[in-house]
């Protein structure tokens, strides 16, 4: 009997990589899910090992060595990763660039870029061996490319995603890699309580009296791009909730 394919999610255990999980496993895949929160990951082992081949690895992107160790270290049957997403991510602070705490901005590079790059590069070459069908789907978001206050570090991480990903794609012409990038707007998970450093009030408020992007429509469209017929990529996919637009430049008066 043929294997399932594998999934490879990265920041499995809460918000969008844990949607990814539930709709990779909805349609049969298997799954390598890693993550920070040991418990979080078993949390989702138990909730989807009876339908789907499940392997957990607690991980921190950052940690090149550990990134190394943990693709070195897949059984068998999670080898061969067919489709990679990096989605582990995060902003911390939404003030001014100018009060600004270093080490958050050190934390968001690390763990966007860094991060990002490291699990990408180790995983590049399992990718290119599976080939023709493989795809590398990266959670960018629409701080990518709009700016806004606060945005600074986090956004920038984000264009660096954005380019990333282009710039992937030339290398990889000819491997039949795909490579996308994801950008969402708005999108209610856990995300502002990290941004916020756990500020509940916070998060209310963001998220109070609209209709902002849930986990799931991320998860079906990342599945969408990572399982398009072979031949067809999707380089960018932008998404907003309705609720979401844009809101012109901004003038400093005396
Ligand atoms: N929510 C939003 O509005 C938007 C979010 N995004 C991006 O989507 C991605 C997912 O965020 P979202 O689901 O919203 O937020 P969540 O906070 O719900 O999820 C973030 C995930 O990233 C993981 N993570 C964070 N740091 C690390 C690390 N150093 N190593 C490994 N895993 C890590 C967390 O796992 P753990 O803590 O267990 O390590 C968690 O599973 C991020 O890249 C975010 O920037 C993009 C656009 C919009
Ligand atoms: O990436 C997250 C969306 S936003 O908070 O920057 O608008």
């Amino acid at each position: 009997m043929s294997q399932p394919p594998v999934a490879f999610i990265t920041g499995a255990t809460s918000g969008f990589g844990r949607a990814c999980a539930e709709r990779f496993a909805e349609a049969g895949w298997a799954l390598v899910l890693t993550g920070r929160r040991r418990e979080r990951l078993e949390e989702v082992e138990q909730h989807l090992a009876d339908k789907v081949p499940v392997h957990i690895a607690t991980l921190d992107v950052r940690e090149r060595d550990a990134v190394a160790q943990v693709i070195d270290a897949l059984p068998e049957p999670f080898k061969a990763v067919k489709v990679l997403v990096n989605n582990a991510g995060l902003a911390l602070g939404a003030g001014p660039a100018q009060e600004a705490n270093l080490d958050d901005w050190q934390t968001v590079i690390d763990t966007n870029i860094t991060g990002l790059v490291n699990v990408t590069r180790l995983l590049l070459p399992t990718l290119i061996e599976v080939g023709r069908g493989a795809a590398i789907i990266n959670i960018s978001s629409t701080a990518a490319l709009w700016p806004y206050p606060g945005s600074h570090v986090y956004g920038a991480s984000k264009s660096f995603v954005n380019q990333f990903s282009y710039n992937l794609r030339c290398d990889l012409k000819g491997t039949g890699v795909r490579v996308t990038d994801v950008a969402p707007g708005m999108a209610e998970t856990e995300f502002t309580l990290v941004r916020m450093k756990g500020d509940q009030n916070a998060h209310d408020k963001l998220y109070g009296g609209v209709e902002p992007i849930q986990p799931e429509d991320v998860a079906e469209q990342v599945f969408h791009a990572a399982t398009l017929p072979a031949h067809l990529n999707i380089n960018r996919l932008e998404l907003m909730p309705v609720c979401q637009s844009w809101g012109g430049l901004t003038i400093d008066r005396d």
